[in-house]
């Protein structure tokens, strides 16, 4: 799954980037930390047929949808991706990330697995993160403490969570996230890393590397 040039070459587009992991990893917090270290980056927010937690706010955290009413958004192809998660689905509204990236902002989509590799077939070009637990002890340990799902949702979120570990490999990076500002980081490296990437197969570069050709001089020492 690498990038190559062709598809990098995508001048004055912001950059895509999925952040997967199992429930309960850290990946809302991990986000949390980006939007006070990474000011210019964009969330994307969900659809989702779950009802609100405590606190939770429609159109910030979620946009909160009836069953009917997801469907609706599917039938009419508003959504970039969605999937079934433990008896509720999700979904990334399109127009949204279009929009985002037309206007040469990056945008990160905090999804599951499923949806993430929808979204890798249709942005091939996009960054695909993979946050892992430090173990699987901790992991239940972290979506318990959080203190928002039933036991029944916690087993069901786990069994899941091993089958999403093993498609690990469609990533492009893998951060453990150990401590929250560690991950937090790792992530801002990557999207600088990436954006240096891009810059080297950008007009710019091309043309100024074209000039230097153009007026080859030698240089004597
Ligand atoms: N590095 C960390 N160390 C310890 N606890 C953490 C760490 N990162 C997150 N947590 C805690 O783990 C719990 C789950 O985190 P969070 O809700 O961000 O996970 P999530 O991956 O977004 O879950 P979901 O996919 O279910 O929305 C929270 O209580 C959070 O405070
Ligand atoms: N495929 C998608 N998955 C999404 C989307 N938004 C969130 N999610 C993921 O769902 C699970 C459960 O979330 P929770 O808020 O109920 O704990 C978690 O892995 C989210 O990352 C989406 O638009 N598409």
């Amino acid at each position: 799954m690498t990038n190559n040039v062709g598809q990098l070459n995508n001048e004055g587009r912001g950059i895509l980037i999925v952040l997967s992991g199992p429930s309960g990893v850290g990946k809302g917090t991990v986000c949390a930390q980006l939007r006070k270290c990474a000011e210019d980056l964009v969330y994307s927010v969900s659809a989702t047929t779950r009802s609100p937690r405590q606190g939770e706010v429609d159109g910030v955290n979620y946009f909160f949808k009836t069953k009917e009413q997801f469907q609706s958004m599917i039938a009419g192809d508003e959504l970039l991706e969605w999937a079934e998660y433990v008896g509720n689905y999700y979904g990334t509204p399109r127009d949204f990330v279009e929009r985002t990236l037309s206007s040469g902002k990056d945008i990160i989509l905090e999804i599951e697995v499923q949806g993430a590799l929808k979204v890798r077939q249709k942005f091939p070009e996009g960054i695909f993160i993979f946050l892992l637990p430090p173990s699987l002890n901790e992991l239940q340990n972290r979506i318990t403490t959080r203190g928002t799902e039933s036991e029944e949702t916690i087993r069901s979120r786990m069994n899941v969570a091993v089958e999403e570990l093993a498609l690990l490999e469609h990533y492009d990076y893998a951060i453990v996230n150990d401590e929250v500002q560690k991950a937090c980081e790792r992530v801002q490296a990557i999207l600088t890393a990436e954006h240096c990437k891009r810059e080297r197969v950008s007009p710019k570069i091309q043309k100024w590397l074209e000039e230097v050709a153009d007026n080859v001089v030698s240089f004597d020492r």
